[in-house]
């Protein structure tokens, strides 16, 4: 397979459609779904074929997960087509030989898919029906694929999604889960997972590295301000909007939003719920960089791997130098964020604004 491009060729892909035919186990509807949506964006485009009715079942299912997918460019869909191929032949053994490189796959993840090759790890959001919103599986899920990344061969770490957004950010249903013991402990069982969850990307001791795909909400855009660089396709968008949901600011961005754009920009986001487009946010300092969707993977990923080749100890330790003084402040935010947020979840406010949204009610 050639690795020399982080975008699929067509000979990978070609590669690609033969591998799945010698898959030894089948990989589930869901999967197949996945398979065929990735396959006609890549070679068709946006889906183009009419709804079906609602009683073709098979073909409506195969029309919504191709819908499903938007104006995710070809190249990207090819992408991911090889990647989601590949990630099956090693977790469902296919009967082909497995070439031999330094590219390796971490299966065991629900909610992500997670590479490492050519010295950066790619942990991709992946819940693209549900534009990535980020589940309790997810959260514990990024937790998890960034301990093991910072423990890795690999220079730089890499957060991205698939599909059409980055992420639409906390999954609401996660308000719906109600334990035994009442929406009070729900709240703060939710804090503490919340305080961890920011408190791993404080912590992250590599080159933290967004490449946001599409529209970021929420926890997704706030905890932007942890990263060391944040590269974006012109297609994506920044959007928090806590107080139309009855919340207030979390992954530290009380304080890094304010350091990076100033108070009264940083106001209008944060309070008044105002999206940026990327090239706001780029002048605003949120956003490293933009560039036009149609070669944004290409033109990201080339940069990334000239990245991932300097020396790794001496970008570990530039981080440490650069972050360090403020990891104590950091997480003292966190905490408080945390702790306002737990008492936002039980107001009225909060709650109309979730029922709203899972009542079909409004959207952002
Ligand atoms: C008691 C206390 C419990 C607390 C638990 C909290 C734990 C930690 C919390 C950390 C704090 C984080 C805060 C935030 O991130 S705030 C931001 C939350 N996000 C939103 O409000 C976005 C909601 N989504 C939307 O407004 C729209 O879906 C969106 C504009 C993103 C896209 O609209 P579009 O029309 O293009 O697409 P659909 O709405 O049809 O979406 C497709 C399917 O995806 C589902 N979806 C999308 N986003 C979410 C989401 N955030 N949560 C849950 N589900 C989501 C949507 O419902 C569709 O699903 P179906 O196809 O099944 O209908």
């Amino acid at each position: 397979m050639n690795r020399a491009a982080m975008t699929a060729s067509q000979k990978d892909f070609e590669n690609a459609m033969n591998q799945v035919k010698l898959l030894k186990k089948d990989p589930g509807n869901e999967v197949k779904l996945k398979l065929y949506a990735l396959y006609k964006q890549a070679t068709e485009g946006p889906c183009n074929m009419p709804k079906p009715g609602v009683f073709d079942l098979i073909n409506k299912a195969k029309w919504d997960a191709w819908n499903t997918l938007g104006s995710l460019p070809k190249e990207t869909a090819r992408q991911n087509y090889v990647d989601l191929v590949s990630s099956l032949s090693s977790s469902l053994e296919s009967s082909s030989q497995v070439e031999p490189g330094t590219d390796r796959k971490s299966t065991g993840y629900e909610t992500l898919m997670v590479t490492s090759e050519d010295g950066i790890t790619k942990i991709t959001l992946n819940r693209p029906a549900k534009k990535n919103a980020i589940n309790v599986e997810m959260y514990h899920e990024i937790m998890r694929a960034l301990k093991a990344a910072s423990k890795d061969d690999s220079s730089i770490t890499v957060l991205t999604g698939n599909g059409d957004y980055y992420s639409s950010g906390n999954d609401l249903t996660n308000f719906t889960d109600i334990p035994p013991g009442g929406v009070e402990e729900k709240a703060k069982n939710s804090a503490i997972l919340l305080r961890e969850f920011v408190g791993c990307f404080i912590d992250f001791p590599k080159p933290l590295i967004a490449v946001v795909n599409g529209p970021a909400v929420g926890i997704s855009v706030t905890i932007l301000g942890l990263f060391d660089a944040v590269y974006a396709s012109d297609r994506a968008t920044f959007h928090t909007p806590f107080s139309h949901l009855g919340q207030s600011p979390e992954g530290c961005s009380s304080y890094t939003f304010l350091k990076i754009m100033g108070p009264a920009k940083a106001t209008e986001m944060l309070v008044f719920g105002k999206k940026l487009t990327a090239g706001e946010a780029c002048a605003q300092g949120l956003v490293t960089a933009v560039f036009p969707d149609s070669t944004f993977q290409k033109e990201v990923w080339t940069r990334l791997k000239a990245f991932a080749k300097l020396p790794p100890n001496a970008m570990r330790i530039s981080k440490e130098v650069i972050r360090n003084r403020e990891k104590e402040k950091l997480h003292a935010v966190n905490a408080e964020e945390c702790s306002v947020l737990q008492e936002r979840w039980l107001s009225d406010e909060c709650m109309n604004a979730v029922v709203n949204f899972l009542s079909r009610k409004s959207k952002l």
